[in-house]
């Protein structure tokens, strides 16, 4: 378990983690989410015990990690892929790796099977790809055999086959009662692999909740959209029944305050005929745009087809 409290870690003038309070669970994917610089690295640097809080704690099962009797058992760690020594073969690596915390050698074969690296075993890591980079990341995390794992951007430069995996293996590793803690910018994919998720803007917590609950947030969640061939009737019906319409292009509706079958009576009721009806679906890239509208450091606008 991971938990984070009062948490607050300043850079001369910049407050990378601005009082940020949070818990990831045993047996659970967090997600943990956020734009670029809003101190999620350092988040993850500080429970490792790589920085200093400047105020507030960071602990794994309860103690400071440079209190924990065996950090590799505690908690296995992917911050940074490339992090290896390029000279170096993956079997080389993970086996010195191993011997500073008294693991055999089986246990290393183990974690190249676990990660599909074993035929790229006794190749440099210098020549690995992007891809392999990242499985021998994991390989290093999963190492101590760890009830806690932490992995910035585990599914960087992975391909779909790769993605798949982390996703599995991620499911699996909280499956087996862990605690996993994930940041990805890709959020398609935190969605489909975590349960929650922790979202921070500016190093402030915007939201620490269900990835359904974050996704119910989002301004389309339990909007109605209906597709007539005649509007005009149907909004001042609904309008009347006290629900919030706002027509869109080519016939459709999005209302606010109606079921789908409030909806679809009032149709019939004034006689146009319903060619669409649903209720549309939020998603957490949209929720999550939302929430972090005023927390992002650089934006691009972008115009070409609306999108933003
Ligand atoms: N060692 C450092 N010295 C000074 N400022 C730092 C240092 N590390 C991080 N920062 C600043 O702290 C803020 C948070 O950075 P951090 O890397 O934690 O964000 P992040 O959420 O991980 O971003 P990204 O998604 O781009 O990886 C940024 O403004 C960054 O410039």
């Amino acid at each position: 378990m991971i938990e984070v409290e009062a948490l607050t870690k300043r850079y001369g003038s910049t407050t990378a983690v601005d009082g940020l309070t949070f818990t990831a669970r045993p047996g659970t994917v967090t997600g943990f989410l956020g734009p670029n610089g809003a101190g999620k690295s350092t988040t993850m640097r500080v429970v490792v015990g790589l920085e200093r809080p400047s105020s507030g704690s960071a602990t794994v099962d309860g103690r400071r990690f440079a209190d924990l009797p065996a950090p590799l058992h505690a908690v296995g760690v992917m911050l940074d892929a490339r992090s290896v020594h390029p000279g170096r073969t993956a079997y080389k690596h993970l086996l010195a790796m191993a011997q500073t915390h008294g693991i055999g050698r089986a246990r290393v074969r183990d974690v190249l099977a676990q990660t599909g690296l074993e035929p790229a075993a006794h190749r440099r890591a210098g020549t690995f790809s992007l891809g392999m980079g990242q499985r021998l990341g994991i390989a290093g995390a999963l190492l101590g055999d760890p009830a806690t794992l932490i992995l910035d951007e585990p599914v960087n430069g992975l391909d779909p086959d790769g993605v798949l995996w982390v996703r599995r293996l991620v499911r699996e590793l909280a499956a087996e009662g862990r605690t996993v803690l994930l940041s990805s910018h890709l959020m398609h994919e935190l969605a489909l692999c975590a349960d929650r998720v922790v979202i921070i803007g500016r190093g402030r917590l915007l939201a620490d909740a269900s990835v359904q609950e974050v996704v119910d947030r989002s301004e389309r969640a339990g909007v109605v959209r209906v597709r007539t061939d005649e509007p005009e009737p149907l909004v001042r019906a609904l309008t009347a029944a006290g629900a919030d319409v706002t027509p869109q292009d080519g016939g459709v509706l999005h209302v606010r305050g109606a079921t789908v079958d409030e909806v679809g009576t009032a149709a019939r009721a004034c006689g146009v005929a319903v060619l669409e009806l649903a209720t549309e679906q939020g998603s957490l890239e949209e929720a999550y745009l939302q929430l972090t509208g005023d927390a992002v450091e650089y934006r691009t606008d972008v115009t070409a087809g609306g999108a933003r």
